[in-house]
C-alpha cells in the first residue's frame, strides 16, 4: 500500500504561501514580551502616520528593491518622458500655430468663411511670434556660449529636457500618450507594474484616476510569472474574476493561461487579487498519468485525484457525500473523467458498484469485475433493468434509514453515515455508488407507464428515482454519477440537476449548455466551459461541491483531468476485483449473482411521493419550472397560501427575468401579497399564490400548455 506517498489533498496549501508573504505582518515570538514593546509595537504596525515599508523587515526589502528599480530604471523612463514632452510640445505648438481651437469653434457655428481673414491674419500673426521667440531664443544661447563657454549650452540642454520630461511624463489615467501600436505586452507588466495598472484600466476593472497597491512584486512561480496585488478601495476582487478575459485580452495572453483568485483568510481582504500568468498553454503536453495507478488499494472516503489545474496543483475530488454529472459533447474525455472517480471506488473493497453503461461499448466493460449491478445498452430490455436496480437502491436506501435510526448514538452519533459504519459489513450499509455514462439513453426513453398509480414515462421516472438517490442517498453513503453528452434540460430535468452537488463541464458547444452542467449564471461569473478549446481534451470547468479553499467566490477551476488508457483502467478494476476476493465482499453481478433483491415495492411508491413529482398527485412531465417548483414546495404546495418569487428564484437559482417568463407562458402572473417578515413587520412583496400554480399544474397534466422544457428553458 503506497497511497501515503501520495502528496496530500491541499490546495490551499499551495495558495496560501502567496497570501502569508504578501501579509508583511510577523509578530509572533516564543519569547514573552514586556507590556509596554508590545503596546508600542501594537501603535507601530497600526499607526497611519508610520509609512507601510518600516512595519515590517519584508516589507522594508520591498520597498529597498522598488527603490532600486525605481532608480535602475529612471534614466531611461526620463529619456521617454523627454520625447513624449518633445511630440507633445510640437503637437501643442502646431495647434497653437494654426489656430485650431478659434478654428473649431467657427467650424461649429458655421462661421469659417466669415472667419475666415481673422484666422488668416492670426496664423500669421502666430508664425511671426514663434520666428521671433525661436531667432531670441537662438541669440541668448549663442551670447551665453560667448560668454559662458560649452557650461550655458549644457545647462541650457538640462533645463529643456527636464522641462520637456515634465511636460511628457506619464500621467496616471492619461491613456492618449500611449502610442498608437505598442510592441507586444505580454509578460512587459513584470518589468514595469504600470503596464499592469493599465491592463486593469483597459480592462475596465479600475478607474482612469485608480491605481493598483502591489502587495508582493512579480516573481516567477513554477512554469508562470505570480503576483498579488491590491485594488482600490471599493473594488472587488470578485469583479477581476468575473472579467477574467477582459483582463487577459489587456494583458494580451489566452484567458486558459490567466488564473485570478481572490485571497482569502489571514492577510486576505475582498479587494486582495492573485494572478497568475502561465508562461505557455498550461493545459498541453502529454496526458497526466493517474496517481491511483501506483497504488494497491483507496480509502472511498479520501478525495480521489481527479486532475491538475494550470498552476499544476492537484484538485481532488470529494465522493462521499455528494454526487457528480460530467457534460461534454463527444470525444471531449467525459468517460475517462467519469471512470477517475469509479477507480476511488473500485480501489476500495468495501465500497459496492451499481456501474450502467447507455452507449452500450467496451469503456465499462471491465468493471463487470466489480459491480454489484452492471448494464450495457440502450434497448429496451436494458432501460427497464436499469429502472429496476435503482428501484432496488431506493428501497436500499430507505432500509437503511430506518436500520441506521435502530443503532446507537456511540456507533451513528448524527443519523448520517460513518466510515466505520460503511465498512462493517453486520450493518450492510457500504458506501454505493451508481455511475451511469450517457445517463440520457435512459432518462430520454418515452415508453408511458403507470408507476404509483399516475401514468408517466420510463425516462421521467428513471429522473424520480435518480432524484431521490442523489437527494436522499449521500447520508447513507449512495453517490450518484451521470455522465452525458446532452447535457440539456429535457435530458436532465432542474429538479435533478439541482441535487447533483459536483459538476464537471469538459468542451460543450454553447454557453447555455455550460451553464445547464455548471449551473445558472456560470457565463457571467467567468466560467464558460463553450470557450475551452477541442484541442484540449480532458480539460473541463470542475465546480465542486461545497466551497472550495480559494473561497467562495472562486466557485470553478478549470482542470485538466487525469488520463488512463484501457489497459490501465482494466488492470485498476482486476485490482478492484483482487482486493474484493481477498476481503470477502465480492458481490451481485461480479459474484455472478443477477438475481433481483425482494423490495417492498409499496415503500419505495411511498418515499417517491415525498421528493417526486411522478407520485404526489402531480403529472411527471411537468414543464419546467413547474416541476422544479413542485419539487421544491413539497408539502408547501397545499399548505402554503403565498410563496415570494425572490424565494423561488433563489431555491431554484435562476434569473428572476428568465423566470418570470417561463412563469407567463404557463400563465402564472406574479401579483404583490402582504406577508410577515423575520421582524415582526408586514411588507407587500411580489410571488405568486400555491393556488395559481397548483392551477398550472393541472392544465400541464391536461396537457392544455405545452412545455417549455428543452434547451430555452434554461436561458438567461
Ligand atoms: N485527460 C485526458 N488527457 C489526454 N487525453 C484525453 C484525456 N481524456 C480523454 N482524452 C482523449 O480524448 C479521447 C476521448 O475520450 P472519451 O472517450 O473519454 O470521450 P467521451 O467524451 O467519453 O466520448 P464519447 O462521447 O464518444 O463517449 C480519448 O480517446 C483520449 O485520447
Amino acid at each position: 500500500m503506497n497511497d501515503a506517498a501520495l502528496p496530500t489533498p491541499g490546495r490551499s496549501r499551495e495558495v496560501e504561501p502567496h497570501i502569508f508573504d504578501a501579509e508583511l505582518v510577523d509578530n509572533s515570538s516564543s519569547e514573552p514580551q514586556p507590556n509596554w514593546w508590545r503596546r508600542f509595537m501594537n501603535w507601530w504596525q497600526r499607526s497611519p502616520r508610520v509609512p507601510a515599508a518600516l512595519k515590517s523587515r519584508l516589507a522594508s526589502k520591498q520597498a529597498a528593491t522598488d527603490t532600486l528599480a525605481f532608480v535602475l530604471r529612471s534614466p531611461w523612463r526620463f529619456v521617454r518622458a523627454v520625447a513624449r514632452g518633445l511630440v507633445a510640445s510640437a503637437r501643442g505648438w502646431r495647434r497653437w500655430v494654426r489656430v485650431h481651437d478659434y478654428r473649431d469653434a467657427a467650424e461649429q457655428s458655421e462661421k469659417l468663411a466669415d472667419k475666415f481673414i481673422e484666422i488668416r491674419e492670426l496664423t500669421l500673426f502666430r508664425w511671426k511670434v514663434t520666428g521671433v521667440v525661436a531667432l531670441a531664443g537662438a541669440a541668448a544661447i549663442a551670447v551665453a556660449y560667448v560668454v559662458y563657454g560649452g557650461t550655458a549650452l549644457w545647462i541650457a540642454t538640462g533645463l529643456g529636457s527636464a522641462t520637456l520630461a515634465m511636460f511628457g511624463r506619464r500621467k496616471d489615467g492619461a491613456p492618449g500618450r500611449k502610442a498608437v501600436l505598442a510592441g507586444p505586452r505580454s509578460l512587459t507588466w513584470t518589468m514595469d507594474p504600470q503596464v499592469l495598472v493599465d491592463a486593469f484600466r483597459d480592462a475596465k476593472l479600475i478607474g482612469k484616476d485608480e491605481s493598483l497597491r502591489l502587495v508582493e512584486r512579480a516573481a516567477h512561480d513554477g512554469s508562470g510569472w505570480a503576483v498579488t496585488i491590491d485594488l482600490p478601495a471599493t473594488r472587488k476582487a470578485v469583479d477581476v474574476i468575473k472579467h477574467r478575459e477582459a483582463l487577459a485580452s489587456a494583458l494580451a495572453v489566452d484567458e486558459l493561461q490567466l488564473i485570478v483568485e481572490r485571497v482569502r483568510g489571514r492577510g486576505g481582504h475582498a479587494g486582495r487579487v492573485f494572478l497568475w500568468v502561465a508562461d505557455d498553454d498550461p493545459h498541453s503536453g502529454p496526458p497526466l498519468r493517474f496517481p491511483l495507478l501506483d497504488v494497491e488499494f483507496w480509502d472511498a472516503w479520501r478525495p480521489v485525484p481527479f486532475g491538475r489545474d494550470a498552476r499544476n496543483r492537484r484538485i481532488d475530488l470529494q465522493l462521499v457525500w455528494t454526487s457528480l454529472v460530467v457534460g461534454a459533447i463527444p470525444r471531449q474525455g467525459k468517460t475517462c473523467a467519469t471512470r477517475l472517480p469509479a477507480a476511488g471506488l473500485i480501489l476500495d473493497p468495501y465500497s459496492q458498484l451499481y456501474v450502467f453503461d447507455g452507449k452500450g461499448g467496451k469503456d465499462w466493460q471491465a468493471a463487470e469485475a466489480v459491480a454489484h449491478r452492471y448494464v450495457c445498452g440502450d434497448e429496451q430490455e436494458h432501460v427497464e433493468a436499469v429502472r429496476d436496480y435503482l428501484v432496488e437502491l431506493v428501497a436500499e436506501v430507505q432500509a437503511r434509514f430506518s436500520r441506521m435510526s435502530a443503532l446507537d448514538d456511540d456507533i451513528c452519533p448524527e443519523s448520517k453515515i460513518t466510515p466505520a459504519i460503511s465498512r462493517d459489513r453486520d450493518l450492510g450499509m457500504p458506501i454505493t455508488a451508481v455511475i451511469i455514462d450517457e445517463v440520457q439513453v435512459y432518462l430520454e426513453n418515452t415508453t408511458r407507464e403507470e408507476y404509483g398509480g399516475k401514468k408517466t414515462t420510463l425516462g421521467a421516472y428513471i429522473a424520480d428515482l435518480l432524484t431521490y438517490l442523489a437527494r436522499k442517498g449521500p447520508a447513507v453513503g449512495v453517490v450518484v454519477i451521470l455522465a452525458t453528452q446532452r447535457p440539456d434540460s429535457n435530458t436532465i430535468p432542474s429538479r435533478l440537476r439541482a441535487v447533483l452537488g459536483s459538476r464537471f463541464a469538459l468542451r460543450v458547444m454553447d454557453w447555455r449548455d455550460s451553464n445547464i452542467v455548471l449551473g445558472e449564471q456560470m457565463n457571467t461569473r467567468g466560467f464558460d466551459a463553450s470557450t475551452l478549446l477541442p484541442s484540449h481534451k480532458g480539460v473541463g470547468i470542475l465546480r465542486p461541491d461545497g466551497d472550495t479553499d480559494a473561497g467562495a467566490d472562486t466557485v470553478a477551476t478549470t482542470t485538466r483531468t487525469y488520463y488512463m488508457n484501457n489497459a490501465e483502467w482494466r488492470s485498476i478494476c482486476e485490482r478492484g476485483r483482487a482486493l474484493r476476493d481477498a476481503a470477502g465482499t465480492l458481490s451481485g453481478h461480479a459474484a455472478g449473482d443477477d438475481s433481483p433483491r425482494a423490495i417492498d415495492r409499496t415503500a419505495v411508491v411511498k418515499a417517491m411521493s415525498g421528493s417526486s413529482v411522478t407520485n404526489s398527485g402531480t403529472p411527471a412531465d411537468l414543464p419546467e419550472p413547474l416541476a422544479s417548483i413542485v419539487d421544491y414546495l413539497g408539502d408547501d404546495l397545499d399548505q402554503r397560501e403565498f410563496v415570494p418569487t425572490a424565494e423561488l428564484t433563489g431555491a431554484l437559482d435562476m434569473d428572476p427575468s428568465v423566470f418570470a417568463k417561463q412563469m407567463g407562458e404557463l400563465e402564472c402572473r406574479p401579483t404583490r401579497h402582504r406577508v410577515p417578515t423575520e421582524d415582526g413587520e408586514v411588507r407587500r412583496v411580489r410571488g405568486y399564490f400555491t393556488a395559481d400554480i397548483r392551477a398550472a399544474i393541472d392544465r400541464a397534466g391536461s396537457d392544455e400548455i405545452s412545455s417549455t422544457g428543452g434547451p430555452e428553458a434554461d436561458q438567461q
